[in-house]
């Protein structure tokens, strides 16, 4: 079978390499002044823990069993130590997650549990990852609505109040048909159409509002589709880029949601990981903005079944479209301008779409063939 041919040699190759897997505040911390953004009892404590008092930030990662989060958790765990991350959901976490490193159940919509965990566990830095993405959120408005929004009300609030580090990524999908698309510039007309979009602009100009009146240390970056092997999309409209890589290797075939010729910015995980933990830990005299756009690449779905097919020239890809999943595509940015994140704090990326390719086949490959051999 030429599919398991290709992934024989794909497999050969892997075990011979390692995949891979501006402005200043005006007014002083919140912690330190006697008004809050949220009108908190006087019992109250804002004594957070200031970064010289420790060696490490203590890091809270919420919605972290989605796509993103493990994998967040295991670099920011190698850099600060296993203990000083901890994961949250509000999902059951399987038993390899759940045994590599601190988790907790935390619901964002719970305003007093979350600032139980920031205050009980000394919090100093919160990666705020919960979110209902782009096509699931128009199957339920309501729900994105109340995570995406309300949510993000309660971590602003909370982060405030104890003088956290806060980070929360936007998207390309922060964007909209009104905006210059090919390519998109950091700061430009934003006007999206989808509840998702709504949301994260909201974030994002929340999280600088903060940042300007109560000096909160909002970081934000707008990550591209983002393609990852160990870990599934969570219901957007660039699943289809990761989709691909497990049918093709599964069955050959692959029937894809959008246009071939839907050209949208994409990023490999690691990429996207890296870069956040560098804006994170970016001195803040370098960030002249405080929400950032971040790239890698661009493909449609056909360019990336050809690069497939250099791998795996048996691969036949059919369209099926689905017109909620393409009217959100069209709308999006074509290409990325990272420009201000190359200029400010270095933003560089590793993968192009060939290295991307042999990387996802190289990883799915051995996985495969692991699972053949037990
Ligand atoms: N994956 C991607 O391609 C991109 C992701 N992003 C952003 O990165 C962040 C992480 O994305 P993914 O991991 O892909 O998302 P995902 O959809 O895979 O995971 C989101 C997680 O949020 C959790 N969640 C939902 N409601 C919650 C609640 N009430 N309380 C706590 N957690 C709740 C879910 O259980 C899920 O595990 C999101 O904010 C997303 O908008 C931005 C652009 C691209
Ligand atoms: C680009 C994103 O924000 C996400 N992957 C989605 O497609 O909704």
């Amino acid at each position: 079978m030429p599919v398991l041919r290709n992934l024989t040699k794909v497999a050969k190759q892997a075990l011979l390499s390692t995949p891979g897997c501006g402005c200043q505040p005006l007014t002083v911390a919140v912690r330190t002044i006697s008004f809050s953004p949220r009108q908190v009892t006087s019992d109250a404590s804002f004594h957070s823990v200031s970064f010289s008092e420790t060696d490490h930030p203590k890091v809270l990662i919420t919605g972290g069993l989605g796509q993103l989060g493990v994998g967040l958790a295991k670099l920011l765990r190698k850099r600060f130590g296993k203990n000083n991350v901890i994961l949250s959901d509000i999902r059951k976490p399987p038993n390899n997650v759940f045994h590599s490193g601190p988790f907790i159940y935390s619901d964002i919509l719970d305003y007093k549990n979350l600032r139980e965990i920031v205050v009980n566990n000394r919090i100093t830095w919160l990666v705020h990852y919960s979110a209902l993405l782009s096509a699931v959120g128009e199957a339920n408005v309501a729900l994105a609505r109340s995570v995406n929004i309300t949510g993000l009300h309660n971590i602003l609030d909370i982060a405030a109040e104890h003088g956290l580090r806060l980070f929360v990524p936007s998207t390309i999908g922060a964007f909209g048909p009104s905006s210059p698309r090919n390519p998109t510039p950091d700061l430009c007309v934003q006007r999206p159409r989808t509840i998702y979009g709504v949301s994260k602009v909201h974030a994002e100009l929340m999280g600088e509002y903060y940042h300007h009146r109560y000096g909160l240390d909002f970081r934000c970056l707008r990550y591209p589709g983002i393609i990852s092997a160990d870990s599934m999309p969570g219901g957007g409209t660039t699943d289809y880029a990761v989709q691909i890589f497990h049918d093709a290797i599964k069955t050959g075939k692959f029937e894809c949601n959008l246009r071939p010729d839907s050209q949208l910015p994409m990023m490999y995980i690691d990429d996207c990981l890296r870069a956040t933990l560098e804006v994170l830990e970016a001195p803040a005299d370098t960030l002249s903005m405080r929400t950032y756009n971040i790239n890698a690449m661009s493909f449609t779905p056909e360019e990336l079944a050809q690069e497939l097919r250099k791998q795996m020239p048996e691969l036949e890809v059919t369209y099926n479209i689905d017109p909620v999943r393409q009217a959100i595509a069209d709308s999006w940015p074509m290409d990325f301008d990272d420009s201000n994140a190359r200029k400010d704090w270095g933003w560089k990326h590793d993968y192009d779409l060939p290295e991307l390719v042999q990387t996802m086949l190289n990883y799915l490959g051995v996985e495969r063939c692991m699972a053949h051999a037990n």
